[in-house]
This record gives C-alpha cells, sequence and structure tokens, in this order.
C-alpha cells in the first residue's frame, strides 16, 4: 500500500542584484546577488476526500489576497507529452481567464511532469496548496489576521486586495513563488530517496526544474540570477548558456516529458554558483529603498543589448572595467568578513570601488540611452552616501527608477537615521518630465540562505 502523503511547506528568499546587472546576460561575465530575509511559502497538502468519493483536482490559493484561488484538473497525455494542467472554473464570480496565474500554472505542469517521470505508474493524488508571503514583496501595507484561539496574531499579514492591485517592491515575487512552488511540490510527492532538499544533488534539481518553468512562463528574458539566490542563497552566480532551455519542446508535446527529465537530471547546466566568494562583513548590513516611481526591465534590458551589438568595442571596455570592479568588491566584503573586527576607517576601499563602479555604470546609461543611474537615482544615492554610517549605495538590477541599495553599518541608530532623513528628502524635477516620488526603507536586509523546508505551524490561522 502507498504511505499516506504528509503536508510539506518550503520557503525562498527574495534577491537583490547588487553588481553585474546587464552584463549577467552574457556567461562571460558574473553577477554578485545577495538573497534577502522576506521569502514566499508554499504548503501542500492532502485533500481529504470522502470515502467513495474520487476527486483529482489541485487548487491552489493565496490567501492573503482577495480572490487569489486557481483550481486545476490534470492528466497524463498520450506520447510522453507529460502531465497537462487545465485551469477549472471555481464557482465563484471571475473568470479563468481574469484569474489566470502564469508562474502558478507553469510551475505545476512542470512539477508535476517531472514527478511523474520519477513515479510513472503512481496515481498523482489531489492536493491543496496555500502561498503565503511576507509583507517586504508588497507596499500595500498588510493588517495582522487574530489566531483562533490565541493572543499570538500570524506572522502572515492580509493584504486586502486582489493580487493585480498589489504593488511590487521588485524583490523577485515570481521567482520566490514558482521556486518555493516547486520545491514544496517535489517535496510532498517524493520520497526522500528520490528528492532531498539538503543534499546538493536536490538543490540542482529544484534549481533546473525551476529556471525551466520560470524562464517559459516569463518568455524566456532574463539571467535566472533570480531563480539561483532562490534556491541558494546569496551567491555570485554566473548564468546557464540560454541554449540549455532552448532545445526543450513545449508542455503537453510528444516527448517533453523525456526532455524535460534529461535536462533536470543531466549535465548540459553550466550553471556556476560560488556561494563562498559572496559574504557580508559582521559590521555592515544592505539596506534597501523603494522609490516610488517604476521601471520596465525586459525594455531597458533589449536597449542596452542592442547598443552593445552596435558598440561593441566600446561596450566591451566598459564592461571589463565593470567586470573587475564587480569581483573586486565582492572579494573587498569577503575580505572583511574574514577580519575579527572592523571599524569605519577601513571602509574607504568599499566606498571607492561603489564609486568607480558607479562613474562605469553611468556611462553605460549615458552610451546606451538607458537611464539606469538616471540623475534623480544619481542625487538620492550621494545624498545617502553623505549619512552617517553608510558606506555608499547603487542602483540594483536593472537600475531606473524604482529602488537603491545601500550598504551601511549594521547599528540600529543608522538604519533610524536613514528613514528620518528620507522623510524629508526633497525630490527635484530633473527635466526629464520624471520625478521620483517618495522614498520609503523596506524592513529587509541580506540572508546568506536560499530555499529550506520550513515547519507547518508557521501557517497557523491560514
Ligand atoms: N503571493 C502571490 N501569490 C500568487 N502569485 C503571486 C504572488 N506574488 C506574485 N505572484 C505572481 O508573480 C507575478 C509577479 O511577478 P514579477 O512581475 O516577476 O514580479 P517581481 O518583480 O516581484 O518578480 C504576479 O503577477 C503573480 O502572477
Ligand atoms: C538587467 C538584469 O541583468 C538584472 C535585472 O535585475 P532586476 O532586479 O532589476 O530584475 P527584475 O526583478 O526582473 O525587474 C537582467 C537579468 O539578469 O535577468
Amino acid at each position: 500500500m502507498e504511505t499516506p502523503l504528509k503536508p510539506t511547506a518550503a520557503s525562498c528568499p527574495a534577491k537583490v542584484l547588487v553588481a553585474g546587472g546587464y552584463l549577467v546576460l552574457d556567461r562571460g561575465y558574473n553577477a554578485l546577488v545577495f538573497s534577502l530575509d522576506a521569502r514566499i511559502h508554499t504548503v501542500v497538502e492532502p485533500v481529504q476526500v470522502k470515502a467513495g468519493v474520487d476527486i483529482s483536482g489541485i487548487v491552489v490559493r493565496s490567501p492573503q489576497f482577495h480572490d487569489a484561488i486557481w483550481e486545476y484538473g490534470y492528466r497524463s497525455q498520450a506520447e510522453d507529452a507529460g502531465i497537462s494542467v487545465t485551469q477549472l472554473s471555481v464557482g465563484h464570480e471571475q473568470s479563468i481567464s481574469a484569474s489566470k496565474n502564469p508562474f502558478i500554472e507553469t510551475a505545476l505542469t512542470y512539477a508535476l511532469t517531472y514527478i511523474w517521470t520519477l513515479l510513472p505508474n503512481q496515481r498523482i493524488a489531489s492536493s491543496s496548496i496555500r502561498i503565503l508571503a511576507d509583507q517586504a514583496y508588497y507596499s500595500n501595507p498588510g493588517e495582522p489576521r487574530p489566531l483562533n484561539n490565541s493572543t499570538e496574531p500570524s506572522h502572515f499579514l492580509d493584504f486586502n486586495v486582489s493580487l493585480k492591485d498589489a504593488h511590487k517592491t521588485g524583490l523577485g515575487s515570481s521567482a520566490a513563488l514558482v521556486t518555493s512552488f516547486t520545491a514544496a511540490l517535489l517535496g510532498f510527492y517524493l520520497p526522500s530517496e528520490k528528492w532531498d532538499i539538503t543534499t546538493p544533488n536536490g538543490l540542482r534539481v529544484l534549481h533546473n526544474l525551476a529556471q525551466a518553468s520560470h524562464s517559459h512562463a516569463q518568455g524566456k528574458v532574463g539571467s535566472g540570477f533570480d531563480i539561483a539566490s532562490a534556491v541558494y542563497g546569496s551567491c555570485l552566480y554566473t548564468r546557464f548558456s540560454p541554449s540549455v532551455l532552448s532545445a526543450l519542446p513545449a508542455p503537453g508535446t510528444r516527448s517533453f516529458a523525456r526532455a524535460l527529465q534529461h535536462l533536470v537530471d543531466g549535465d548540459a547546466w553550466d550553471t556556476h554558483i560560488q556561494k563562498a566568494a559572496v559574504k557580508m562583513p559582521a559590521a555592515l548590513r544592505l539596506v534597501m529603498c523603494d522609490v516610488d516611481c517604476g521601471s520596465q526591465t525586459p525594455g531597458m534590458v533589449r536597449k542596452v543589448l542592442a547598443w552593445r551589438e552596435d558598440n561593441r568595442s566600446e561596450a566591451d571596455r566598459i564592461w571589463a572595467d565593470l567586470h573587475a570592479g564587480n569581483q573586486a568588491l565582492a572579494a573587498e566584503l569577503a575580505r572583511l568578513a574574514a577580519e575579527p573586527a572592523c571599524a569605519p576607517a577601513q571602509y574607504h576601499v568599499l566606498k571607492t570601488l561603489i564609486d568607480e563602479n558607479r562613474k562605469l555604470i553611468r556611462l553605460m546609461g549615458e552610451a546606451s540611452g538607458v537611464p539606469i543611474e538616471p540623475p534623480q537615482q544619481t542625487k538620492l544615492l550621494d545624498y545617502c552616501s553623505t549619512l552617517d554610517g553608510v558606506v555608499g549605495g547603487v542602483v540594483p538590477g536593472a537600475g531606473g527608477y524604482d529602488a537603491i541599495v545601500l550598504l551601511v553599518e549594521d547599528k540600529e541608530e543608522v538604519v533610524a537615521r536613514i528613514k528620518e532623513s528620507l522623510k524629508s528628502y526633497k525630490v527635484e524635477d530633473e527635466g526629464d518630465g520624471i520625478k521620483i516620488g517618495k522614498v520609503g526603507v523596506i524592513g529587509i536586509r541580506e540572508e546568506m540562505e536560499g530555499a529550506r523546508i520550513e515547519d507547518l505551524a508557521l501557517y497557523a490561522g491560514w
């Protein structure tokens, strides 16, 4: 007799790309990525079925948001095409098309197909799935939900809006979602001899499967640094060759299942994760500031890559200098982390490296016509860098108008000073028609750990 499936939960961290934006899209370069201590959790549980009733479906809920419920039917397809997943009507007002969640649907299709290839003669049991996210991913203020029979409110908050009305802070919600969702499904359906998150091979399988499904749902843009940090935590990340994924047949087409299993278990991946190369000195921390004004990463990426294509020698020169600066920054952080104690006088190398890198980023922005560190952000970063306890800061990831990340002394009074100073920070119009809005500090800091299994008690009340 099959052993009953046990409820399983997994979580993955948010990300910030501190150095190596754009360069990391090319395997010749890498990125310094820090994970952040805000997580997205997924809980998978068996469905209680009454004797004699045989339903087969998976219900996914994101209970912190209004109407965030997706119900799926699934079946195996002929010609080794894998498990196909169909969204069912959930019997309430919203239409299916309005409620589609491509990240969930794709992660489910890929994970169930992979699981089915490892357990070919077993029926995939119905399950019920909950997704819970930490506050920092959204700027909508969440409200505590009191626990039944207890005075302790849950750690997770009620956002009181629909997902489409939620304001993302840009911390990589879809990557943390897809990775924790995939990890929880693998942990729920597979016995530990087939998949174990605590082993290097378990992490490798999770990484490969989550990269494949996230890339498919996202339309194959992006270097995959966000999935790598969701799995491995803070690291120096070198991407996989795009050709690794391009040979995979589409889900539901002939041989998708075998091709996916070979891809996930095989050694085609040339991703390079260096965890030991990334450290945060004990006396320092990251602070993320949300700028109330958005930027569109895909458009910026297209323009920078087109500039590089058309101006190869200029671009190669800037990228070589920036790459050297990025490696030096990671090395200096690691060097300081190994010192028994650090004093502010020791941060002058870090300050210089940050300043030099910012100059090169502005040069790349001017040459490509992309506002990577636009004047509004230059002023904001320069202002923050004058505050006591701030070593320096950069525009993370693709840059633009939506966030900055600061490297600061890890003292409460330093963070309090940044918050206070930013309250009265005056934003001037730079004449480009874009005025950045309020700048707020996000309650978040770096963390080293990636995906992990969680205790179910965390989700009481949800
Ligand atoms: N808590 C959640 N529950 C379900 N889906 C979510 C949740 N948070 C994010 N998502 C999914 O991820 C998408 C946002 O992904 P993306 O645009 O990549 O944002 P980010 O910049 O945070 O990664 C949403 O449209 C939704 O499909
Ligand atoms: C340009 C990039 O190298 C970095 C983008 O980093 P962001 O953190 O800005 O990304 P999004 O969360 O997708 O908006 C593109 C990439 O590597 O995927």
